[in-house]
């Protein structure tokens, strides 16, 4: 494996491709994580997010391109991939303790450490298979965190909880985060929840890579925009881009990257060129909206 050093990222990918037969669902991904983040991967059903996530966790051969770490040495990952894979009868505490064996974790007080961090302390002898979904996610990650992984990865683990579970959920991988400094890898298709973790964003579409920003950079994508109808669009279309405006339209609806203090002067402009105005106001665009946005418009390579 290729390594290079570099102090803030922890890993990153370079032209990372799989294909199955001549289909690519990984599809020359290049990639950054830096240490902190916690970096929420989105991509529609089929997208590629678990293929990407198998090839970081050495789960798949790659058929080409790089991974990359931060130092020479291999990261510590701990991950949760299509669910746990956990013994029915056993417990909670029984299957930590054949993983700690497996894992050749010689801490006593570890696994009792781990079902208290994730709120599992005190379900005694009850058995995996009468667990509800939230608590076998929670288990999940008992699991993958057992060894102090400086990397975690967890594909869709809010997928079918509760309001109650993800809140949970969402919880442990804050503390993780901040408490003990861990990066995190967290895949959804649930962007409302992630915009509520991640630091770091990367969209990915039929296998590409087709955006990565920050949380603030996402802020900014995600500024206020006024959306317009009138009684001739077109000619608003005109009017408002000989003024300068940056509009989009479908459909009749005109939408400006626009503040709601342009307003006054937008209706003054459209007014004095004989333009009625049937709709008019302000909205705040949200992950989902910047995320449908981007996939429509087929955006480029990030
Ligand atoms: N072992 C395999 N053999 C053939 N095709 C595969 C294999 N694994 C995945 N694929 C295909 O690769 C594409 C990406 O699948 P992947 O599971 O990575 O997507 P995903 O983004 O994780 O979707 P989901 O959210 O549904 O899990 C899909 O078209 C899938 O059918």
């Amino acid at each position: 494996m290729t390594a290079l050093v570099c102090e803030n990222k922890l890993l990153s990918t370079s032209h990372l491709t799989k294909t199955y037969k001549d289909y690519r669902a990984v599809d020359e991904v290049s990639m950054t994580i830096n240490k902190g983040d916690i970096y929420g991967f989105i991509g529609k059903n089929g997208a590629g997010k678990t293929t990407f996530i198998r090839l970081l966790t050495r789960l798949i051969e790659k058929g080409s391109g790089n991974i990359q770490y931060s130092t020479r040495e291999e990261i510590k990952i701990g991950a949760v991939i299509e669910g746990p894979v956990c013994y029915p009868y056993l417990s909670a505490k029984d299957n930590l303790k054949y993983y700690a064996i497996q894992m050749n974790i010689k801490e006593k007080n570890r696994i009792n450490e781990v079902l208290e961090f994730v709120g599992l302390a005190n379900t005694g002898r009850k058995p995996f298979k009468d667990f509800s979904l939230g608590m076998k996610q929670r288990l999940g990650l008992a699991l993958a965190i057992l060894n102090n992984p400086e990397f975690l990865i967890l594909d869709e683990p809010i997928n079918g909880l509760d309001p109650q579970g993800i809140v949970e959920i969402r919880e442990i991988i804050l503390r993780l985060n901040q408490e003990f400094g861990t990066t995190v890898l967290i895949s959804s298709h649930i962007l409302s929840e992630l915009s509520m973790l991640a630091t770091r964003y990367g969209i990915i579409n039929d296998g590409k890579l087709v955006k990565e920003l920050t949380a603030s950079e996402l802020e900014q994508e995600c500024q206020q925009h006024i959306v317009l109808e009138t009684s001739d669009s077109q000619q608003t279309i005109d009017i408002l881009t000989a003024s300068g405006y940056k509009v989009r339209s479908e459909q009749n609806v005109i939408t400006l990257k626009e503040k709601d203090s342009s307003m006054p002067k937008i209706s003054k402009l459209l007014f004095d060129h004989g333009i009625y105005i049937l709709r008019f106001y302000s909205e705040e665009e949200n992950l989902e909206d910047y995320y449908l946005d981007l996939i429509n418009r087929g955006a480029g390579h990030a």
